[in-house]
């Protein structure tokens, strides 16, 4: 079935990211085309330095493109300031990194919450509360994050990505830091946040088992999109 216009939450063409390195500037994106549906699952796999996380960086809007269009819900992300990202990103975005960057004096509970009061939704707490129980973490609310096990800390970063109820959800890594069986479960806790809200997943990985589990798999090298496979259904 073709897909609609309104069945696709980012449209990204002709993307490019050069950084000035020692040697001087360093062509990372060269030249990125690619667009996601609604509640689509996405693993983006490559070698080392082929950009994959350069790529989920300027997606998610961490990071700006040097040129090309990153149409994401009626926003230019691609030709936005810094600031203008950053709010454009709040409550559409949601992104969970290989090291988990809670405030460590914050509790788990304020990990999650805050950044929603910050954003002005309503409820913060209740709804902080709400999500964390959804990732298995009821029972340790009040904890900081130095009194988390590293899979607990991943749980709660998680948390507050999905809490704000994002169209996006991006991953880099994000079992990187975790042992084995740990890994698992986080990676078993974003599909099942991904099915239960509806979101896009967008998951750099370097593990060709959990990238056998989304529905499609982009493959990069060298600053490009070399693959871009969806499976066929079961
Ligand atoms: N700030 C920077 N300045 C200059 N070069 C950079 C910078 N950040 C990344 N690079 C280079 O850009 C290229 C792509 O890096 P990126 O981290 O996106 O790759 P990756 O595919 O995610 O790699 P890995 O799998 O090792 O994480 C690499 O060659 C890297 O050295």
């Amino acid at each position: 079935m073709a897909r609609s216009d309104t069945d696709i939450v980012i449209d990204a063409a002709n993307v490019t990211l050069t950084l000035s390195g020692a040697a001087g500037p360093v062509e990372i994106l060269k030249g990125v085309d690619i667009s996601l549906g609604r509640g689509e699952s996405v693993a983006i796999l490559g070698p080392s330095g082929s950009g994959k996380s350069s790529l989920m960086a300027v997606l998610s809007g961490l990071e700006r493109a040097t040129s090309g269009n990153i149409l994401i819900g009626g926003n230019n992300f691609g030709t936005m300031s810094e600031d203008e990202l950053a709010r454009a990103r709040r409550g559409q975005i949601g992104i969970v990194l290989q090291a988990f960057h809670l405030l460590p004096t914050m509790t788990a509970l304020e990990n999650v919450a805050v950044p929603l009061e910050l954003a002005g939704a309503a409820n913060a707490f209740t709804r902080a509360e709400a999500e964390l129980k959804a990732v298995g973490l009821g029972h340790r609310l009040t904890h900081y994050p130095s009194q988390l096990s590293g899979g607990e800390q991943q749980r709660v970063a998680i948390a507050r990505a999905t809490a704000p109820g994002p169209t996006l959800l991006f991953a880099d890594e994000p079992t990187g830091n975790l042992d084995g069986s740990t890994g698992h479960e986080i990676v078993d806790l974003l599909f099942d946040r991904q099915a239960a809200q509806g979101t896009t997943l967008l998951m750099v990985t370097h593990d060709p088992e959990v990238a056998a589990r989304c529905a499609r798999i982009v493959e990069m090298r060298d600053g490009k999109i070399v693959s871009d496979k969806v499976k066929a259904a079961a």
